[in-house]
């Protein structure tokens, strides 16, 4: 519906009076659209306007009155902005904030904000964010995209000290609807992650000391392996697994022997009963022995009233999981030498003997063999333990694995918070070279990381962290790497294709230089995500 600019104002609530209306364009002698009425400010008008103008004057007059008005609440705002209070209060978050106008000019951010992106009030306070952005100080804007969108909106930065921070912007509007101001706020990813992490860590403990949380669920994977080594091994140990013969894990930390502990029970005829496990290493002897044999009422100052049941009754019928047992205390050594010959062992200050049927399985990160010679660990127990001595080598043992494990938990970590996101070959690349330390655990950690900070759908060489990209030097694969043809082919492919997109550009051009047709190159590239 419309109506020319020297029509009355009465035309306007003719047209209004017909329900179906809501909007009314003006338009003048060209046609062009010059003002638009509503019913909410035909309210307005019928207030505070001279009726006997036309429509173009009423709208013109308008205008001026709705100036006037943001020109007086912008004021008014920016008073606020700058009161020490106002400073107080966002200075006191643990959220970064960052307020631009509604012209993208930054107005105001807390010291949060200072703190998690390492740049400066001075930097950013009076420059426009086009500017911010061109400066390399942050990878895009939220502000930019609510003034734009002219609606609340959250998203993923990159700033320049590396971090990942996530900004919820929302528009303050006037009461003519102008965006006044934007009103950032920014977490830091990285520190959550790691808070996430650390209160893992908390639980894990917590979980030890009740000890009767049942640390198997059987909805988890079995451990996903890809290289004929690792699959052998795994059907070793699922033939072991359907009898109770005694299995010793050496391996270093994070490369999956709890996993495979845990595979173990599940594929073992004790598989409907508890699998409980206990790190010998991050208790206290006393607590140890009381985590393991339990105690009777008053048995030691601290002791539960009642007397606790130890993890070997509780995880009778079922399969007991005793990692870092290299840490158990000698005199513990003993006790668990009688445990495995009897099954049977006394709770701490009881004269009782309790009769069990439990599988241990036990794992260390430690030369056992060592430990023997230098007399922390009874030859004896080590003979017991070791009827299936099982080495699990660390991730830089096992490069073949990396690309395939990288793929596995981006896919369970895209599932998990709902994304979709690829990573490129060069980023793999750079994981081939790097050590592992912290092995597969390091490795899923760190998907789980991209996963969640990374801006942008492909997560590339440049998202990994700097430790990873200094040790890359493009080693290349070991020679005796045996892979499917498949899998060689596709890999000499993708090295190609990305080579080549690097020097020519376009996809038409990289067809021609390789000889096939650009929708091949089209389709592999959209395949993994390049
Ligand atoms: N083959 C695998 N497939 C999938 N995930 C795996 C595999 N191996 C290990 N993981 C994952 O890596 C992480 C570390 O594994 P796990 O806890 O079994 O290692 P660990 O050797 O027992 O470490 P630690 O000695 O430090 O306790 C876990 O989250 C586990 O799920």
């Amino acid at each position: 519906m419309q109506l020319h600019k020297n029509a009355h104002i009465s035309r306007a609530i003719e047209q209004f009076s017909d329900s179906t209306v809501e909007r009314i364009k003006v338009i003048n002698d060209e046609g062009d659209v010059i003002g638009t009425l509503s019913i909410e400010n035909m309210r307005d008008i019928l207030d505070s306007e001279d009726l006997s103008q036309s429509l173009g004057d009423i709208l013109q007059a308008q205008l001026r009155r709705n100036k006037e008005t943001s020109s007086h609440i912008d004021h008014q705002y920016s008073e606020i902005l700058d009161s020490p209070i106002f400073t107080d209060i966002v200075n006191s978050l643990h959220d970064g904030v960052f307020i631009t106008n509604g012209d993208g000019v930054t107005v105001k951010v807390n010291q949060a904000y200072e703190r998690i992106t390492d740049l400066k009030a001075e930097q950013l306070v009076g420059s426009h964010m086009e500017d911010v952005i061109k400066a390399g100080y942050i990878s895009k804007s939220a502000s930019l995209h609510v003034l734009k969108e002219e609606r609340p909106v959250t998203l993923m930065q990159k700033i320049a000290n590396g971090r990942n921070i996530i900004v919820s912007g929302t528009p303050i509007f006037s009461n003519n609807g102008d965006i006044l101001y934007v009103i950032n706020s920014v977490r830091d990813i990285t520190e959550l992650l790691e808070l996430k992490h650390q209160v893992e860590d908390l639980q894990e403990l917590k979980n030890l000391r009740q000890s009767f949380k049942e640390a198997y669920s059987k909805s988890e994977d079995s451990p996903f392996y890809v290289s004929d080594k690792m699959k052998n091994l795994l059907s070793i140990i699922e033939r072991v697994a359907k009898t109770d013969a005694q299995i010793l894990m050496h391996g270093e930390t994070g490369v999956g022997k709890t996993m495979i502990a845990k595979h173990v029970h599940e594929k073992s005829i004790r598989s409907n009963n508890s699998f409980l496990e206990l790190n010998c290493g991050a208790l206290p002897t006393n607590l140890i022995e009381a985590e393991l044999f339990g105690y009777e009422a008053g048995a030691f100052t601290g002791a539960l009233s009642k007397g606790k049941k130890g993890l070997l009754e509780v995880a009778d019928q079922g399969t007991l999981f005793l990692d870092e047992i290299g840490d158990l205390p000698l005199e513990l050594q003993v006790k668990l030498l009688k445990v495995i010959e009897d099954q049977a062992f006394y709770p701490v200050g009881s004269s009782k003997l309790k009769h069990i049927d439990v599988r241990i399985i036990a794992a260390s990160h430690k030369n056992l063999k060592q430990l023997v010679k230098t007399g922390a660990f009874r030859e004896d127990l080590y003979y017991r333990l070791n009827v299936v001595p099982i080495h699990i080598p660390p991730l830089r043992e096992r490069k073949k694995e990396i690309h395939a494990m990288t793929e596995h938990f981006l896919n369970e970590y895209n599932a998990a918070y709902g994304f979709d996101k690829t990573i490129t070959l060069e980023a793999i690349d750079a994981f081939y070279d790097f050590d592992w330390p912290g092995n597969i655990r390091e490795l899923k950690n760190l998907i789980e990381q991209l996963v969640v900070t990374t801006p942008e759908d492909h997560i590339t060489r440049d998202d990994l962290p700097e430790e990873l990209i200094q040790s890359s030097k493009h080693a290349p694969r070991e020679e005796d790497d045996i892979i499917p043809l498949k899998q060689a082919i596709e890999e000499v492919e993708r090295t190609m294709i990305t080579k080549a997109m690097r020097k020519y550009k376009t996809t038409r051009k990289v067809a021609e230089v390789l000889e096939v047709s650009q929708s091949t190159i089209v389709q592999k590239m959209k395949k993994w995500g390049e």
